[in-house]
């Protein structure tokens, strides 16, 4: 298990309970030594015991060599780079699996892209892991479904068996593409939910932007070769609401600070974790631009984030577009 943030650290504990072995591997060398030490990350999600089966270390090497499974859990604009250090140490035939919800910014890469260019492996060794999962109510054991995607439906198969336990339930599916956008667009969506919640907008204007979030995202998604049913699914629908409706999501926090007038720099200030949206809200624009798909939201979220719009401009442009045919 490859990052002991909040998802790697919650997601090392599925695997241990599931019946697997795990090394999970820390940047910090005192992070790891502590969860050797204590069975605890006092970092992330610090008081849930992580399970007798997991082990830590600072050595990525150490981590990989031999693994079946390797689970990838860093931010998604440093992937590539951690990649390209890991690349050699992977095992022959050994399923890669992202939990990342993020584009590559530069190249508007989806994470599974960005793991085969990176790692130079075949597409179907990679299988990605999406849904809503929040990490601080998985931890405590809540149950929560989510899926496993993958080109190769025997390989999902075995992830799926991999990490299922009694309060974690993954389904399979075949479309990569659709599971990954479904995670990315979300986080966007989210920090609009944020914005309009700190602005004291109410439950019509949510809705509006859930339901008109997730059909921006089911376009881009069509266009990029997506199957349309994955988006009312778990990883579509159900991810874009877990994430909009919890105080535990960072994007929807961040876009909260954003909504009270902070500007980036204040609210990436406030932000202790990683809040995906915030970065890939540009990549998933550049995306959509070069395929000729319609973003509205997207474009806002963007414009706020990282234009200094002012959030009530933002909505009055969301609002004053050209009616138009549902
Ligand atoms: N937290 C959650 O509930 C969920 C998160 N995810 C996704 O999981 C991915 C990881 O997120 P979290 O674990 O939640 O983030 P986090 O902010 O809790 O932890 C990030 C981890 O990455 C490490 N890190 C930071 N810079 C790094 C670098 N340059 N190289 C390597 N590692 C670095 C940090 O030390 C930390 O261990 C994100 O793409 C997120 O969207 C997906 C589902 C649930
Ligand atoms: O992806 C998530 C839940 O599935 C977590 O969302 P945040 O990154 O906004 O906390």
């Amino acid at each position: 298990m490859l990052g002991a943030g909040s998802w790697g650290s919650a997601f090392a504990k599925i695997l241990g309970d599931a019946g697997n072995d795990v090394v999970l591997w820390a940047r910090r060398p005192e992070i790891a030594a502590a969860i050797r030490d204590t069975g605890r990350n006092p970092e992330y999600l610090e008081n849930t015991p992580l399970g007798e089966r997991v082990t830590a270390t600072a050595s990525a090497t150490e981590a990989i060599k031999g693994a079946e499974l390797v689970v990838l859990a860093v931010p998604s604009q440093t992937l590539r780079v951690n990649l390209g250090d890991w690349a050699a140490d992977l095992t022959e035939d050994s399923t890669l699996v992202s939990l990342m919800k993020g584009i590559e910014l530069g190249t508007t890469q989806r994470m599974s892209q960005v793991i085969v260019e990176a790692a130079r492996v075949a597409p179907d060794r990679v299988a990605v892991v999406s849904g809503p999962n929040l990490a601080g109510e998985i931890a405590l054991e809540q149950p929560a479904a989510t899926v496993v995607a993958c080109s190769d439906i025997d390989r999902a198969t075995r992830v799926q068996h991999a990490i299922t336990t009694p309060y974690f339930r993954p389904y399979t599916n075949d479309d990569v593409v659709g599971c990954e956008l479904g995670g990315a667009v979300k986080n966007v969506i989210a920090l609009a939910f944020g914005i309009a919640h700190a602005m004291g907008l109410g439950d019509n204007t949510k809705a509006m932007l859930i339901t008109r979030g997730l059909a921006e995202t089911a376009r881009l998604g069509v266009a990029l070769g997506a199957d349309p049913l994955t988006f009312s699914g778990l990883a579509g629908l159900g991810d874009l609401v877990g994430t909009c409706m919890s105080p535990l999501s960072r994007n929807r926090t961040f876009g909260e600070h954003l909504g009270r007038g902070k500007s980036l720099e204040q609210a990436q200030a406030a932000t202790r974790y990683t809040a995906e949206g915030v970065k890939s809200c540009l990549a998933i624009r550049d995306l959509a631009r070069s395929h000729g798909v319609e973003m509205p939201i997207t474009e806002q979220v963007e414009r706020v984030c990282h234009e200094g719009v002012d959030p009530k401009v933002a909505v009055a442009a969301l609002m004053s577009r050209s009616t138009k045919a549902e």
